[in-house]
């Protein structure tokens, strides 16, 4: 497994440039923190031009929080267009499980072959359950989590296997599966559930993490640097609003020392 710090400089070298189609609430945290690590966002997702455009990204970001149908078409073009030009792709279904429409389009775009899944447990236990895999189907509250992360697990691991994605799932620690390895990331803190799209920011840094280490490593390492910016960042802050902010310098600031606090073990 490439180390955390060494991707967290190659990130920062290379810049690469993350093609994000996410949902109205997230574009603006999700393109500061691409930023913040040293990446370029570009929010792209009509499909008059996202699957040109995905031709040109070093990733590309799905996320399906805010859908409508012209915004689908665009998502399932670049989805494709992503595979076409061999450049990772990583599908973020927010809520899915709550609605009919978010199953359809979640299961549509799962079938485009991500190459990363991220999302909470309640998403993950949802988009198994669909995707044929045993599972209790989550107990999902709209876009937030129910279940813990835990409980989603086996359901990682199978949706993993079934999609042939690396699946994420994130919460009080983070779970990075292929099918069969499995890594645990801890660190973060609790107030950065108390912030909404942080997940958003999260899949949109994996786009550019896989872009430069692959998909295994590149959502470890994603999940790595969220935690330990998280972490820092909540040292001091009064509460969400400035941990927002702080969220994003703490992520501009990460250097090779700044992973003490964050536990990074591969279980299996
Ligand atoms: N209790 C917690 N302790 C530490 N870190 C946490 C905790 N809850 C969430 N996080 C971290 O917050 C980030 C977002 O994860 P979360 O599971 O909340 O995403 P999400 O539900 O998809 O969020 P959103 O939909 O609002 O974007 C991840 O980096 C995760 O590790
Ligand atoms: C609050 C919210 N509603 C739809 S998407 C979103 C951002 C967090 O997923
Ligand atoms: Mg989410």
């Amino acid at each position: 497994m490439a180390a955390v710090p060494d991707l967290l400089t190659a990130v920062r070298e290379q810049g690469p440039l993350v093609q994000c189609i996410t949902n109205y609430v997230a574009m603006d945290l999700a393109a500061n923190a691409l930023l913040a690590v040293g990446a370029s966002p570009a929010m792209v997702s009509d499909p008059a031009e996202s699957a040109e455009f995905a031709g040109i990204a070093a990733a590309l970001t799905v996320n399906t929080g805010t859908p409508s149908p012209r915004w689908v078409e665009g998502m399932q073009v670049a989805a494709d267009a992503a595979v076409a030009a061999g450049r990772p792709w990583v599908l973020d279904p927010v809520a899915v499980g709550a609605t009919a429409l978010r199953n359809e389009i979640c299961t549509d775009l799962l079938a485009r072959r991500p190459s990363v899944v991220r999302g909470n447990a309640s998403e993950v236990l949802a988009l198994a359950g669909l995707a044929g895999v045993a599972s209790s189907g989550g107990q999902g509250r709209g876009v937030d989590a129910g279940d813990s992360v835990d409980a989603a697990l086996e359901a990682a691991r199978g949706l993993a296997v079934r999609s042939g994605a690396v699946v994420v799932v994130t919460g009080p620690t983070d779970l990075v599966t292929d099918g069969e390895r499995l890594v645990r990331i801890t660190g973060g803190s609790p107030l950065m559930a108390r912030i909404t799209a942080t997940g958003c920011a999260l899949t949109a840094v994996t786009g550019a993490y896989a872009a430069v280490g692959g998909a295994f490593d590149g959502a470890v390492a994603a999940c790595a640097v969220f935690a330990a910016a998280g972490g820092r960042a909540a040292q001091g802050v009064r509460g969400p609003g400035s941990l927002r902010v702080a969220l994003l310098d703490e992520l501009h600031l990460l250097d090779q020392d700044s992973f003490t606090g964050v536990e990074i073990e591969e279980v299996a």
